[in-house]
């Protein structure tokens, strides 16, 4: 084991799900069972509700007595599957797909997913679904991105030069999965950049992505000019080797498109972009990310890494938004795109940043253009600039909008973008944030399976089923909270009503009453209305009929 003798890591966070139990769907691989992760959510009525379960064995130990040895990682379970043997060169689920073979990766995502391998098999050959899985991250449960599938999300975490420790970020990538995190990518930029990478590889249940040219800069002592092909490369490689499932490079930012930013209201907002942009004008040469480009894509293909070729130039504010340096950069990325894929080598393109609603949509059918489809995996994008502090709420709703257009995973944002390093608390609001939006595009693109969850819900809640109400939602503990905050008592959880009403008003306590009063009376149907209806005019003519049949009824005397 590579990581340090001495374990700067403690603990973090086990245990089931509130009201949930994690367990294993065994399908058959190729040469042996695979077991495939879900979470069984028990409803106090004797159903239950699966749910896709990105947790890893976290959430299976009952007792924090039951956690692995965090220093030799979590059991290497792929090791065992079938390797198919290379065609054209090329170990890749990309080159695997074309060549017409379902890996075991495909089975379990399809078994993962509710889909049949061969429709798996097709997006992946085509190019419109990635399955990040480096050969050399054994403990990975795989997933799919691609835009036929459930929406992913990723959670950014990663120590900085100011703050946090190999402990706390080990927390982070086990709480970002436990609350759904899809993937994970490791951005640290401080100290002990390829300890916490390892600490962080050998226990993660989902793929890692990084961005390379962080630890690169690093070596060279945070000065971009000093930055060579040469480290960049051996930097990769060292990833590589631990075990990386995928890789953000900025290979788009060209020399020729650094002007096009110098006029803009916030210039370069991504770090890699930033970064290269200075290398280029220091050097006044082509960036080595794209000159070597096929010297990279040889070093991937090797490991079966994917590219997530990074948006360098993504506005940074409103009014930079869908500008010419954003979409020259993503008419490069579409030639890499190409050049990835001649290589075997798996490819997603990464998006935007800060664009109002209305330019969002575009920036999907432009990728979708220029990229062949590639998945499109978006920061938000913030669909406005004025709300630091509640950036999680700004993104989501540009990330909604996103990933209904047909983006494949959103990248989170915390409460903390523009203002600091998120903490634990802060990658749990981003994630939730981030489940929310991801969910709300899969019902409007009408992915199969994602309503039953809500028809679910709503069915507990309208029978006051406050516990599958909770149990059901995406944060239970939180919304458990929430209720008991004002009516905590045990009788309060079958109770017909919330404070947010009492109990004289709750509405819908009310339209239950006015249903039972219905079926009591047998006025549930159209027609039982209209035969009522019929019945009360029958009588009433029978009444008039029985008065004599008059229209006008002389008063009393005595009244007039
Ligand atoms: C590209 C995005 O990456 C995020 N980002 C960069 N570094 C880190 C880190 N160490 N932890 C969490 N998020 C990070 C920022 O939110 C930025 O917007
Ligand atoms: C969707 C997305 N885009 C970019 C980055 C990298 O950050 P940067 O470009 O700032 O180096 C990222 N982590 N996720
Ligand atoms: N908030 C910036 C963005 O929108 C990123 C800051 S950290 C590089 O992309
Ligand atoms: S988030 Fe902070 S450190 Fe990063 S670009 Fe913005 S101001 Fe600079
Ligand atoms: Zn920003």
């Amino acid at each position: 084991m590579p990581v340090s003798s001495s374990t700067p890591v403690s603990t973090v966070t086990v245990g089931p799900i509130e009201g949930s139990q994690k367990q294993y769907l065994t399908v058959p691989g190729t040469d042996g069972d695979l077991h495939v992760p879900f979470r069984r959510i028990a409803l106090t009525n004797g159903d239950h509700h699966d749910v896709y379960d990105t947790s890893g064995p976290y959430t299976q130990y009952v007792a924090e007595d039951q956690l692995h040895d965090l220093a030799e990682g979590l059991p290497k379970t792929r090791d065992a599957w079938n390797k198919p043997a290379a065609v054209d060169g090329a170990s890749t689920q990309l080159a695997w797909a074309r060549a017409g073979i379902i890996t075991d990766e495909m089975r379990f995502v399809a078994a993962r997913e509710g889909f049949d391998p061969e429709k798996v098999r097709e997006e992946v050959a085509a190019g419109r679904a990635v399955i990040p899985a480096n050969r050399k991250h054994p403990e990975l449960e795989p997933a799919i991105i691609g835009k036929a599938f459930a929406v992913k999300i990723n959670a950014n975490i990663g120590n900085s030069a100011v703050t946090s420790s190999i402990a706390e970020e080990v927390e982070k990538m086990v709480w970002a999965t436990r609350w759904g995190g899809d993937t994970i990518m490791d951005l640290s930029t401080g100290k002990d950049i390829h300890e916490t990478r390892e600490w962080i590889m050998r226990n993660a249940p989902v793929p890692v992505g990084t961005v390379p040219i962080y630890q690169a800069l690093e070596k060279v002592k945070g000065d971009p000019t000093k930055l060579t092909w040469e480290i960049f490369r051996d930097t990769v490689i060292e990833q590589c080797e631990q075990g990386v499932d995928y890789m953000t490079v900025h290979a788009g930012v060209l020399l020729r498109y650094v002007p096009l930013a110098a006029n803009r209201v916030t210039g370069i907002v991504s770090r890699g972009g930033s970064i290269m942009a200075a290398w280029c004008l220091a050097h006044h040469e082509e960036s080595f990310l794209y000159t070597h480009f096929r010297e990279l894509c040889e070093i991937l293909r090797e490991y079966d890494v994917t590219f997530s070729l990074g948006d360098g130039l993504r506005p940074g504010s409103i009014a930079d938004a869908n500008d010419e340096a954003q979409f020259a950069e993503l008419r490069t990325l579409g030639e890499l795109t190409k050049i990835a894929k001649s290589y075997g080598v798996q490819v997603m393109i990464e998006g935007p940043g800060h664009v109002p609603m209305h330019k969002i949509v575009e920036n999907v059918r432009l990728e979708e253009e220029l990229c062949e489809e590639a998945p499109f995996y978006t920061l938000g994008p913030l669909a406005t600039d004025i709300a630091p502090a509640y950036d999680h709420i700004t993104s989501a709703i540009g990330a909604a909008i996103i990933a209904q257009a047909g983006t494949a995973m959103l990248c989170y944002v915390t409460p903390k973008e523009h203002l600091g390093l998120p903490n634990r608390d802060d990658v749990k609001t981003g994630v939730i944030t981030y489940k929310i939006a991801a969910h709300a595009a899969d019902l409007a693109k009408g992915h199969p399976g994602a309503q039953s969850r809500d028809d679910e819900l709503s069915k507990a809640r309208f029978e006051f089923r406050w516990v599958d109400q909770f149990n059901l939602s995406l944060d239970p503990d939180t919304a458990r909270e929430f209720h008991d905050e004002t009516l905590p008592a045990e009788p309060a959880k079958t109770a017909h009503f919330c404070s947010m009403c009492g109990p004289k008003f709750c509405s819908m306590r009310i339209s239950a009453d006015v249903r039972a009063y219905a079926e009591e009376h047998n006025l549930v149907t159209q027609e039982d209305i209209d035969a009522k209806l019929a019945a009360d005019m029958a009588a009433k003519s029978q009444e008039f009929a029985d008065a004599g049949g008059r229209v006008y009824i002389p008063l009393e005397p005595s009244r007039a």
